[in-house]
């Protein structure tokens, strides 16, 4: 016996991901669970810090790189991603799985609408410096040229030297290159992994938003065939910030395209309603904090009975989680498999530390 996830259907279907079994009450396993991976979807993971959310991401990316006619791509903000293509010491099996980690990534300066770059530079557009960066970035491709756009514009000597000051900062962050990354270049089989580790806010949620930007676009001009699946850890930061409108487009309008989004988040009251709305598959982990808990209360479903919000309905240990799936209409209490490849989300213990 098995169930597939986001499928209205048996297995023999199309393709599926092993996403792990389900939870009897006695805390046995029972049938295996598997999930829809033929067509696109949104999927929101949430859960307290440590319950397993990038653990479970990691299981989907594994899941992802075995099927064929997909594109997995991470944005990884804490670089925990990486073990993926390393072999698991602790099975010794040989499963590493084939990835691509993108260490220092750049996009193109025209990912980011002339609003987005008053966004991200932290201007009004309707004021000063911040109108002289809407005009610069309408017209122009590139940071050089949009600051002797600037240069050459007979606007007041301080309103250009702050523009010009705010694009030096954002040429200092080395996310934006005329060749930045292509929809071409992520779209390969393997699992890209875009390490955004290290960098501020603004200019990990620029990254997030040319990729997001390329992939979509690419799919609906038919550039790129296989199937992007956007997986973003940490997805709150990605969507208070310029990121948001792309990640938005992708929720909304990603379906006839092709673009799928799994979007984790320690916050669900952090990210926007549509979030958890436009999610067809919400896996839940453990969660304690009120408003975060009043969030998924907010998007559940009517055909759930009882509330997300009791206490003994989410999960009390780690990997394990609740799944609504919308195309069933069905709840499901499970088990995350255990990860192939090696996980490289582990907190440090200061028992391991040798001093
Ligand atoms: N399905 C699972 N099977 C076995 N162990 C798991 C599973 N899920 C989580 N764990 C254990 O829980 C730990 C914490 O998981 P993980 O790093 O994914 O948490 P997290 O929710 O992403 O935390 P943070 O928000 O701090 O990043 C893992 O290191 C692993 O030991």
């Amino acid at each position: 016996m098995s169930f597939v996830l986001g499928r209205d259907g048996d297995r023999d279907r199309g393709p599926v991901g092993h996403l792990g079994s389900y939870r009897a009450l006695d805390g046995t396993s029972g049938a295996v669970l598997y999930c829809d991976l033929d067509g696109p979807h949104a999927v929101t993971i949430v859960g307290k810090r440590g319950y397993g959310k990038s653990y479970t991401m990691g299981v989907f990316a594994e899941e992802l790189a075995k099927t064929n006619g997909l594109a997995p791509v991470i944005v990884d903000p804490m670089g925990a991603f990486e073990t993926l293509a390393e072999t698991n010491t602790d099975t010794e099996r040989d499963n590493k799985i084939p990835a691509t980690v993108i260490d220092d990534p750049a996009v193109k300066p025209t990912a980011l609408d002339p609003q987005s770059w008053c966004g991200l530079l932290g201007l009004s557009p309707e004021r000063g410096a911040g109108g002289l960066v809407w005009q610069a970035a309408q017209k122009t491709s590139t940071i050089a040229e949009m600051r002797a756009h600037i240069d050459g514009t007979d606007a007041p000597q301080i309103d250009k030297r702050a523009a010009r000051n705010h694009l030096h900062l954002a040429e200092s962050w080395d996310v934006f290159d005329a060749t930045g990354l292509e929809a071409t270049d992520l779209a390969g089989p393997e699992v890209t992994i875009i390490d955004v580790s290290g960098l501020e806010s603004a200019p990990m949620n620029a990254v997030c938003r040319g990729v997001a930007e390329a992939l979509y676009r690419a799919r609906v001009t038919e550039t790129i065939e296989r199937l992007p699946w956007l997986l973003l850890d940490e997805a709150h930061t990605f969507f208070s910030g310029v990121a948001e409108p792309a990640l938005e487009r992708i929720l909304t309008r990603g379906r006839a395209p092709g673009v799928s989004l799994v979007a984790a988040t320690q916050r669900p009251s952090a990210v926007p309603a549509l979030c958890l709305s436009q999610s067809d598959l919400l896996l839940a982990h453990r969660l304690t904090a009120q408003t975060d808990l009043e969030a998924l209360v907010a998007a559940q479903p009517t055909y759930m009975n009882g509330s997300l919000a009791d206490t003994d309905r989410l999960p009390e240990t780690p990997g394990e989680v609740v799944v609504i799936d919308d195309a069933t209409e069905t709840v499901h209490a499970v088990q995350i498999r255990t990860r192939e490849t090696p996980h490289g989300g582990n907190s440090p213990r200061a028992s391991n530390v040798e001093i």
